[in-house]
């Protein structure tokens, strides 16, 4: 069995970054991080609350600082916030220091799933056709990082994660890791 050492998130608001990453984690012994939960600790504020101050410019100046930090951990699977992989120089580290998985999702699971939540880039009419357009323009840059792609539509996070926890198993590592 290949010796997973990193594994990194990517996909879009929804997906199920965050919750299926925990588990997905546990099931290969490694370290769990949230990428937007590493931001909210080192700045002590939510990340509305980054955006409502810094803009988002000022949240992605963070959001790079730490993936640049978070990517170079081992043993580390780290679930990212969607707008991560904007940014050429997060696209290197990610693809270069491990295991890319994109967690695809339609605007649709999209919406139902963020629904509850406060997501800065939603807030305001319309978030659907906000969805739609960040998806188009970033889902060409998810498949272009990812290793691997699973749709999370149909399944709990649970065998979302046993399905992946499987499929990285039985593919070596394309990177030294
Ligand atoms: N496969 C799934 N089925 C049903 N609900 C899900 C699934 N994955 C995530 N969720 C729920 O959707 C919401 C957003 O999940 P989250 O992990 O925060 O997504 P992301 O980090 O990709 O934005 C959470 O309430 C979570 O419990
Ligand atoms: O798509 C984005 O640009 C963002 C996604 C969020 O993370 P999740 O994808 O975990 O919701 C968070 O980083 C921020 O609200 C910006
Ligand atoms: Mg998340």
């Amino acid at each position: 069995m290949s010796r997973i050492d990193r594994v990194f998130l990517v996909g879009p608001m929804g997906a199920g970054k965050s919750t299926i990453g925990r588990r997905l984690a546990a099931r290969l012994a490694l370290s769990f991080v949230d990428l937007d939960a590493a931001i909210e600790a080192r700045t002590g504020v939510d990340i509305p609350r980054i955006f409502d101050i810094e803009g988002e410019a000022g949240f992605r100046r963070r959001e790079s600082e730490l993936l640049e930090t978070l990517t170079r951990q081992p043993r580390t699977l780290l679930a990212t916030g969607g707008g991560a992989v904007l940014d050429p120089a997060n696209q290197r580290c990610l693809r270069e220091r491990g295991q890319v998985v994109y967690l695809r999702a339609d605007v649709a699971t999209q919406i139902a799933r963020t629904r509850h939540s406060d997501r800065p880039l939603l807030r305001g009419d319309d978030p659907a056709g906000r969805l739609a357009a960040i998806l188009e323009a970033r889902a060409p840059i998810y498949e272009a990082i990812a290793d691997i792609s699973i749709d999370t539509r149909d399944g709990s996070p649970e065998r979302i994660a046993e399905q992946l926890a499987r499929r990285l198993q039985q593919t070596e590592p394309s990177h030294d890791g």
